[in-house]
């Protein structure tokens, strides 16, 4: 992928931001980084709301609180009612934010600092403004900043009105997505966060945007780089997994092709009672352009569990033992369970199949077993392919420590997952990890509407199809992903879902998806 730094979609982590910050202030940049902050989100402003609307503006005690003063000078030059409450009256303001607090002093703005006044403002604005915290935020947010959080966080709801975060969130780790907790008297724990409609965030994506509890509390996000020059922006490993970058990676069919161009993909599993998981992924990859597609079931009987899939039959049916694993793209897991016969067909996909998805109960099979490890690091120097796709609570397993932890920091566990297995690993979850140990990329696409059982299966069956029709393993892990995600949020947007949406529906929305990408 050739991609170069900084884009849209580059994603660094804070200390990565502030070594850029570092570097570009000492050149002394007019204007100051902070004051195009400001002037970014007031014109973000300007485009949410009316003119002469009121708009109530938190400003914390860090440079985050800086930017909420810079904005707020604008805004009350473009006449707008701008009102600040200030958290921490007697902090030491940097440099610039005591500026920016200056220029706002001498500005036509309101000063809230009695109860009753935040109470009427909270009551009247238009917009309330998250200036409270940003990438500095180190602990969990308590005391009056969470009795703040939790004022704005109740009036956006009640009231319906938008709520802006600078930079990220109040209360969000920007490296992890996850919120930062504290353990209150009662010994519950206890999360405070601001829940954004929108996020405009400086200088360069930061991932705990768009992993783990992200999604669910910046809203739309509005990157603003700031005019910062490229040679600024260090090299990232980091990417957004997006329409700009998977467009392109499959390409438009050739008239003169047949079947064989697409390849073959064969799918392990559907042990008794558990038909449908296999069946799910089949389809999954007949809908993404498989040329053929098998189901090899792992049952204890010599025969198939079907004759054929009567809604497909397209799909040859057989028992997993007439498939030939050294001459279609294998994915093994969904419905194999934990019989002597699977752990047999999975170490022979692992010695034998030169293509594998592994996925499910294959992971958990793996996950249990040292030899099984052992046969997964063996493919690597035979140059064999393998894409892993756990969830957290699979990943979880094989790195023998408990869902939590994953969830932790999603992307230092597919960090040690890579680094275990070396293999292509997608760790599943709200904004998916795609990482082949070198690059890793987050995935924007999807919603709550596939956290439903079969989902995972149909995924599996894409990547499969993909591989079956010669992408690069990595891409073909992103590019199914992605489109996964998509079909998702078109179904969504048109009204299917997201309560009840179910995989089988995906299926024609991901062939779409397909479609419309590979025309570019
Ligand atoms: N530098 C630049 O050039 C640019 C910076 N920019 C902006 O600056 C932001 C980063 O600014 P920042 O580093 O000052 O941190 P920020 O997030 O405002 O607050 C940290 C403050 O809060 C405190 N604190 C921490 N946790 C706490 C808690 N739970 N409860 C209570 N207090 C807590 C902590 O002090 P502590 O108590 O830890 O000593 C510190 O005083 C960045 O996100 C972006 O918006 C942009 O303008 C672009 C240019
Ligand atoms: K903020």
């Amino acid at each position: 992928m050739k991609l170069s730094p900084p884009c849209n979609l580059s994603v660094y982590l804070s200390k990565d931001i502030r070594a850029i910050e570092t570097a570009v202030k000492a050149h002394a940049p007019k204007p100051s980084l902070m004051q195009r902050a400001g002037l970014a989100a007031a014109n973000l402003a300007s485009q949410l709301i009316h003119i002469n609307e009121p708009i109530l503006i938190f400003a914390g005690p860090g440079d985050n609180g800086g930017d909420a003063f810079e904005m707020a000078i604008h805004l009350s030059q473009r006449g707008y009612l701008v009102q600040i409450y200030r958290l921490n009256e007697e902090t030491q303001y940097s440099h610039d934010a005591a500026l920016s607090l200056g220029g706002a002093t001498n500005s036509a703005i309101t000063w809230i600092v009695s109860h009753e006044d935040l109470e009427q403002a909270l009551q009247s604005t238009s917009l309330i403004v998250d200036g409270l915290f940003g990438i500095g935020l180190n602990r969990a947010i308590i005391g009056r900043a969470a009795e703040l959080v939790n004022l704005i966080n109740q009036t956006s709801q009640r009231r319906s009105i938008p709520v802006l975060s600078l930079d990220i969130p109040s209360g969000l780790n920007a490296d992890t997505g996850n919120i930062f907790t504290h353990t209150g008297a009662s010994a519950n724990s206890i999360t405070t966060t601001i829940r954004a409609t929108h996020t405009i965030t400086f200088i360069a994506n930061k991932p705990g945007l768009f992993t783990a509890k992200g999604r669910d509390f910046a809203g739309k996000i509005i990157l603003e780089t700031l005019n910062i020059d490229a040679d600024s922006f260090p090299r990232t490993s980091l990417y957004l997994n997006a329409n700009d970058n998977v467009t392109g990676l499959l390409h438009r069919r050739n008239h003169d092709s047949n079947k064989g161009s697409f390849g073959d993909v064969s799918i392990i599993g559907g042990a008794d009672g558990m038909c449908g998981a296999a069946i799910l992924s089949a389809r999954g990859a007949l809908m993404s352009g498989a040329g053929k597609v098998h189901v090899g079931f792992c049952t204890e009987q010599t025969r198939s569990s079907m004759e054929i899939d009567p809604q497909y039959p397209e799909i040859m049916c057989r028992h997993a033992n007439d498939i030939e694993f050294a001459k279609s793209v294998i994915a093994i897991g969904p419905g194999l369970a934990h019989s002597p016969t699977a752990k047999k067909l999975l170490a022979r996909a692992l010695n034998e199949s030169p293509c594998l998805v592994i996925d499910a109960d294959a992971i958990n099979l793996i996950a249990q077993d040292i030899q099984l490890q052992h046969q997964v690091l063996k493919r690597r120097e035979k140059n064999f392919s393998t894409i892993l796709t756990p969830h957290p609570l699979e990943a979880a397993r094989l790195l023998n420590t408990d869902t939590a932890n994953i969830q932790r920091d999603r992307l230092e566990a597919i960090s040690e997952l890579t680094d275990k297995f070396q293999t292509i690993v997608i760790l599943k979850g709200s904004g998916s990890l795609i990482s082949d140990g070198q690059t890793t990329f987050i995935n924007t696409s999807g919603n709550p509407a596939l956290a439903t059982g079969g989902t995972g299966d149909v995924l599996t069956g894409v990547c499969a199809a993909l591989l079956a029709q010669g992408l690069a393993p990595i891409d073909a892990a992103r590019l199914a992903c992605f489109v996964h995600g998509a079909a998702a949020d078109a179904l969504v947007d048109a009204g299917t879902g997201p309560i009840g949406l179910n995989a089988s529906e995906l299926m024609p929305a991901i062939r779409r998806q397909l479609n419309q990408i590979s025309r570019g």
